[in-house]
């Protein structure tokens, strides 16, 4: 995530339902990500699509039931490989995977994943790139045509190869994480990966047995029928970027597509699901 985000803190009297409706309000929106806090919700969005007029048609904020206030403040870009120096540690998943910066020392893991992540995202630290990388050790993907559409760092593209998936594209819609996915998969040595700036509209006529995506709800809404188009008889979807109460909005859409919902893994509210086309 390189780009700038503008973040609209909002105050909501009763905060209960208040915070619900808003979030379900702003979910319609260009709106990516939600915090609930104690006084009401913060929510993200690009800064490039936060224009005049954003919230005029937010029925919560003319609806005299409830009292909302705001402000907006503008998120800088960040340098994941400062974060990362200053307060990260690697991280570990199930005992079998690691993900570390390259001046970590080389643990003793049957998957040992090096990312120098500079103005990505995609660490492992967030809750749902690690929910994804136990859905992604969990499942037999030697030979599986792969796909890890928003690939950020690279990660979930370069875990995958790592257990055998071949051949592998990995996309995303931001330059500097297109060219930091290429520097990290030659720097894991699984340079067979494919990376490609853009985003589903490169899809067209590609087909894949295992597709991975950790974007965010609207992207993934938008984009699930072309993700059902490109994938073949019984390929597996794999989801997230999203909280626990997106699961049906989501799920009504795969079901739409004929994506069967299988199984979810669920940390802090957020969510990774796996779907299977029949
Ligand atoms: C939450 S990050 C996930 C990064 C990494 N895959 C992980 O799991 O940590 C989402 C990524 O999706 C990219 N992205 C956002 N919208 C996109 C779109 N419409 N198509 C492709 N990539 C997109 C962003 O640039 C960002 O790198």
């Amino acid at each position: 995530m390189a780009e700038a985000y503008s973040e609209y803190a909002f105050k909501v009297i009763p905060v209960n339902p208040g915070a619900e409706i808003l979030i379900a309000e702003l979910s319609q929106l260009d709106f990516e990500s939600f915090d609930e806090t104690e006084e009401g919700v913060k929510a993200y969005i690009l800064s490039a699509l936060d224009k005049e007029n954003l919230l005029e048609d937010i029925y919560l904020l003319n609806n005299p039931e409830f009292e909302v206030s705001y402000s907006i403040k503008l998120i800088e870009p960040v340098n994941w490989n400062e974060e990362w120096e200053k307060n990260f540690e690697p991280i570990e998943v199930d005992g079998i995977c690691s993900v570390r910066a390259p001046f970590h020392p080389k643990p003793q893991m049957e998957f040992d994943i090096v990312i120098e992540p500079k103005m990505s995202f995609g660490t492992g630290h967030h809750e749902t790139t690690h929910l994804m990388i136990k859905h992604l050790l969990k499942i037999e993907v030697a030979g599986l045509k792969t796909l890890d559409m928003g690939c950020g760092t690279g990660i979930l593209a370069i875990l995958a190869a790592l257990k055998g998936a071949k051949p592998v594209d990995a996309i995303d819609i931001d330059p500097w994480c297109y060219e930091n996915t290429v520097e990290n998969v030659s720097r894991n040595d699984v340079d067979f990966i494919k990376a490609y700036e853009g985003d589903s509209s490169l899809l067209k006529g590609k087909q894949y047995d295992l597709i991975i995506a950790n974007i965010n709800r609207n992207i993934l809404i938008n984009d699930i029928p072309t993700y059902a188009g490109c994938l073949n008889h019984e390929g597996i979807l794999l989801l997230s970027g999203f909280y626990t109460q997106d699961i049906p909005a989501i799920t009504n859409v795969c079901n739409q597509h004929g994506l069967n919902f299988i199984m979810n893994f669920e940390k802090n509210n957020w969510v990774a699901c796996k779907f299977v086309k029949n």
